[in-house]
């Protein structure tokens, strides 16, 4: 299933740096050979800054500038050079890092894979430009913590540096791209992304020195695909929609193609519904090239399912298996909380580079409209009519009314892109149009103490309730 030649990556580490202290934290120079990666994990409350001093270094695609320092923090994440580099590496004022060298051959990266996928790509979109048609809409899927993400966000960045303006689109609601976890997304990638940020700054009402990327989005709400499929699909059906509508109205995003990351495919009996998701997701953005990471596994049941069929626009569906990277780090559920909280906190107050001052306001019960989204497991909407549960209720894809309540202190609700007279059905399939936060429910009142990231009125927007993210109780400390 790999590219002939291309191994795993070596286990060649070597540990340049543990646990640095103020006193033991001088600036280092580090040099890379070509092909060698600078491997870093920084916790939340620690600043790494490196520096490009000489040749040439990437971060997950984009190209490092020379001599500029970049400040990373809350991030595992690597440097990779081609040509070989010298970095200057300064090590927290306080706190820990922990950072190594890998030094495989060309022979041993799964990067060379990598490059080769993206020049394979790049014909295609080549071809798609002369002919008119549709670029390469490439899926990358395979096991939790193989590096989907970090694939896809790299031949973003390769695709951009050549000129090319991928849609990315994210289907896997547990991270945000581009906007707070919870949703699925696209967005257009014609310019470098901030290589201190995952994906880039959350857009907001502030200036920034790299444009800023605007997502679509639409608010799924519940921390696990599967935790309402019927609402799962039906947001990815949208987002489908909304995403080849924006190729067919732009000549150069048709040409360039789709990037789509997924979450991890569990093992076990959850595997199924996920499975059952990425045909789905085939289907609907007419998904013409399967890239599997890290599993063969993975690999040989897409194999099954998908490889020679025929595409919705006529093409046929190409499946390739390409290693992981041995760099790949696992995040825990608390590092994966902290970045949660930190893109909430960015999303209104800003970062270290922009500041910004949201707006509260105080609301009554009777001006708001509030839909909850419900947990609705597969096998018990079958029939489409939902399930009865002990409490009597009935829940499908459908939203459900809700007051106001105590429940919703320190939740971030989804403001969306409808009106309050919109039946369920329309305010479901609605976009959003940014998030408030409630930091305050004052019950006897009956008010409604709620956050804005700019000075507006709720007007007749309907809020989206859902438990993903979960609630954030400090946000105002
Ligand atoms: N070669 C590497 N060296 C060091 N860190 C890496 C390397 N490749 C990826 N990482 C880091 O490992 C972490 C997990 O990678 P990534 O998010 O790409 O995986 P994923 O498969 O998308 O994960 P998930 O299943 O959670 O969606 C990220 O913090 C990423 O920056």
């Amino acid at each position: 299933m790999s590219i002939p030649g291309l191994g795993q990556l070596a286990p060649t580490a070597a540990p340049i740096a543990t646990a640095a202290s103020p006193a033991s934290a001088p600036t280092t120079t580090q040099t890379l050979k070509p092909f060698w990666e600078y491997r870093f994990d920084v916790p939340h409350g620690s600043t790494l800054g490196i520096k490009l001093v000489s040749g040439t270094a990437e971060k997950d695609g984009t190209e490092l500038a020379p001599s500029t320092p970049y400040a990373f923090t809350a991030t595992k994440s690597k440097i990779n050079t081609w040509h070989g580099c010298t970095l200057e590496i300064t090590a927290p004022a306080s706190g820990t890092y922990d950072a190594y060298t890998s030094e495989p051959t060309a022979e041993e990266t799964p990067m060379v894979s990598y490059l080769n996928l993206h020049f394979k790509l790049e014909s295609l979109r080549a071809a798609a430009q002369r002919t008119g048609s549709m670029g390469p809409r490439v899926l990358v899927v395979g096991p939790p913590n193989a590096g989907k993400s970090s694939l896809t966000r790299t031949l973003a960045s390769w695709a951009t540096r050549m000129g090319r303006q991928p849609l990315v689109v994210n289907t896997d609601s547990r991270e945000g791209m581009l906007t707070l976890p919870g949703t699925l997304s696209a967005a257009v990638f014609a310019t470098l992304i901030d290589i201190t940020t995952d994906w880039g700054s959350l857009p907001s009402s502030g200036a920034s020195a790299i444009p800023v990327k605007l997502p679509l989005a639409y608010y799924y709400g519940l921390p696990q695909s599967d935790d309402n499929p019927k609402l799962f699909k039906r947001l990815l059906s949208r987002l489908a929609v909304a995403a080849t509508s924006r190729l067919a109205e732009d000549v150069d995003v048709k040409s360039a193609g789709m990037l789509i990351d997924t979450g991890g495919i569990p093992t076990g009996t959850r595997a199924a519904a996920y499975y059952d998701f990425l045909g789905h997701i085939v289907a609907e953005f007419s998904v013409n090239i399967i890239i599997v990471l890290g599993s063969e596994r993975v690999g040989s049941e897409m194999q099954k399912r998908f490889a020679g069929q025929t595409t919705t626009v006529g093409d046929t569906i190409t499946v390739v298996g390409l290693d992981k990277s041995g760099g790949v780090m696992e995040r825990d559920e608390s590092f994966m909380q902290s970045i949660r909280e930190s893109a909430i906190r960015e999303y209104f107050f800003g970062n270290a580079k922009m500041t910004l001052s949201p707006f509260t306001q105080q609301v009554d019960f009777a001006a708001v409209s509030i839909w909850r989204i419900n947990e609705a497991p597969a096998a018990t909407s079958a029939d489409g009519a939902g399930i009865t549960y002990d409490d009597g209720e009935t829940r499908t894809d459908t939203l459900e009314k809700a007051e106001p309540s105590m429940m919703m202190q320190n939740c971030v609700l989804a403001v969306a892109c409808a009106s309050v007279h919109d039946a369920p059905d329309t305010i479901r399939d609605a976009n959003v149009m940014g998030f408030v936060y409630v930091a305050d429910v004052d019950e006897k009142r009956h008010r409604l103490r709620i956050l804005a990231p700019v000075s507006a009125r709720l007007g007749d927007r309907p809020l989206l309730w859902g438990s993903w993210p979960e609630h954030m109780v400090n946000l105002l400390i």
